[in-house]
């Protein structure tokens, strides 16, 4: 693997006779003067679509009208550079005595769908700021710590064949462009991620971020909690996603987008936040899950359609609605502890938690794993037992950690990262065709929780018997055993990244 310097965005030749003079401003860098900046127009990374081109030159160089104002959020890098566009510090000097030096800041820029890692040379005046540099850095990157360790683990069977590719066209050059020291490997079988992230070495990296659809994070958390100093490792490594695969859930509830470059900018500005997991036990096996567990319509839709995996997304929604038409039944023993049965307690529970913004450091202990309820004993008083007529017809049996389950499907809407509890949604599969419609089409504003059809309830624990011989148990997408499981939540058992600190907004708020 090339080292980080030689992978760096290459500094373009950019004409800095003059360079633009710029402030720092509350929001962002201001750009004073732009009359003296220009580029030039064949490199790559040029500036062509972002900014407007006010005429050209016989040797290729564009005199730019330039951007007024670069956002820190947008920033990804800046140091200072002498007279030959070279970093001082690379070129062996590091004192800086100008009141405006020039110095290089690398930001990103919307191209076609993809952010674009682009850099301009300003001089920036100092404002009585000992340290310009210093200052935009801090300014950059507040509540998360600049120039990030990360290891990338891609899926190059994710997305169809295509997750290589978007990591490496979309993802890297913006992470790259933010100085983070990139590692990437490949996952090479089935469950490799979780064996890299049992034998790690936690101290090299700050985060791990999975270039994969959600089936990569399901194995690495499960990699961790398998680890005999499990504890440290959630401590100190973050997990997260860049959308590269079919299933992108977690990138679309955490990051707000399944675009990799978009996602690359928000994994390099969110703050760290406690994410509860679902331990789930069957049999003297238990593993996490920090997505979901279904049985019913939804598991026979998504694994019980593998051979029909040509069909892309499609073959889902496709299952679905082939399922609630046919009525198809699940029934299964289910006995649930819960936070928030009714939906009016279930909103109470959601208002008074939804404000909560935890970006604070949980420390998480050996004691976080303990589990609190014995999954082969008999089922505590205090839970209930869903009523036989009910789960003897079930139809959707569906719970949830995270809002988005796929693009534009707000399923688990009143879903928190660290309330310590996580949502469950039970359908009847007799509810007849014309009241299930609307709801089935309300996914996409996640409004079919609100539907008489739909039971949804806060939990903390439940235990689900199937009672046919054969059928679909699915765990965060992945296939699992068709037998009993019982779950109860680990509150605040994995860090991941959030923007502002909490999920993407959905239509419950
Ligand atoms: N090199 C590999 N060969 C075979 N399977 C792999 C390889 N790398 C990862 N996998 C498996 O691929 C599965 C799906 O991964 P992921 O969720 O990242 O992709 P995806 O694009 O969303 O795919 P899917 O549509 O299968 O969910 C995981 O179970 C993982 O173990």
């Amino acid at each position: 693997m090339p080292s980080f310097d030689s992978q760096r965005i290459k500094l373009m030749d950019t004409v800095s006779v003059n360079p633009p003079r710029a402030i720092i401003g509350d929001t962002g860098i201001i750009i004073k003067d732009q009359s003296s900046f220009y580029y030039n127009q064949h490199d790559n990374a040029s500036f062509s679509s972002c900014l407007s081109c006010s005429s050209s030159n016989s040797n290729g160089t564009v005199k730019s009208s330039g951007p007024k104002h670069i956002p820190f959020v947008d920033i990804l890098s800046v140091r200072y550079i002498n007279e030959n566009n070279e970093s001082l510090l690379e070129a062996g000097s590091s004192t800086v005595t100008s009141d405006e030096p020039d110095v290089e800041v690398v930001f990103v820029r919307q191209k076609g769908k993809t952010l674009v890692p682009t850099p301009i040379i300003l001089s920036i005046d100092t404002l009585g700021h000992d340290d310009v540099v210093q200052e935009i850095w801090r300014l950059s990157y507040q509540g998360t710590k600049p120039r990030k360790s990360i290891l990338v683990l891609v899926n190059p069977h994710g997305g169809k064949g295509k997750a290589i590719n978007s990591f490496l066209t979309q993802s890297k050059p913006v992470l790259i462009g933010a100085q983070a020291s990139v590692e990437v490997r490949h996952t090479q079988y089935y469950q490799h991620a979780t064996d890299i992230a049992r034998t790690l070495n936690i101290d090299k990296y700050d985060i791990i971020a999975c270039a994969s659809g959600d089936g990569v994070p399901h194995e690495v958390l499960n990699g961790f909690y398998q680890r005999s100093d499990r504890a440290e490792a959630f401590n100190k490594i973050t997990i997260t996603q860049l959308p590269c695969g079919s299933g992108n859930a977690m990138s679309e509830s955490c990051h707000g987008t399944n675009n990799p470059s978009f996602a690359a900018l928000s994994l390099l500005k969110s703050s760290t936040v406690n994410l509860d997991l679902m331990a789930c036990t069957q049999g003297d096996k238990t593993y996490v899950s920090f997505l979901s567990q279904t049985v019913g319509v939804i598991a026979d839709s998504d694994i019980g359609t593998e051979a029909l995996r040509w069909l892309g997304p499609s073959r889902f929604e496709l299952g679905v609605a082939y399922k609630v038409l046919s009525r198809s039944r699940y029934p299964c023993d289910i006995s649930v502890k819960y936070a928030a049965k009714s939906k009016n307690e279930l909103r109470q529970h959601f208002d008074e938690h939804s404000t909560i913004v935890s970006t604070k450091d949980i420390q998480i202990t050996e004691d976080t794993y303990n589990l609190k309820y014995d999954p082969n004993g008999p089922i505590p008083d205090d839970w209930e037992e869903i009523d036989k007529d009910l789960s003897e017809n079930l139809g959707i049996f569906y719970t949830g950690k995270m809002p988005y389950i796929a693009k534009d499907v707000q399923f688990f809407p009143a879903a928190l990262p660290n309330d310590g509890t996580f949502d469950l949604v039970i359908t009847d599969a007799r509810t007849s065709i014309a009241r299930m419609a609307p709801t089935l089409l309300s996914l996409d504003q996640g409004s079919h929780v609100l539907q008489p059809e739909v039971q949804h309830s806060k939990i903390i624990a439940y235990r689900l018997t199937p009672k046919q011989q054969h059928g679909y148990l699915s765990v965060d997408g992945e296939s699992y055993p068709f037998e009993t499981i019982q779950v109860e939540i680990l509150p605040g058992a994995a860090k991941t990244l959030l923007r502002n600190g909490t999920y993407v907004e959905t239509n419950f708020y």
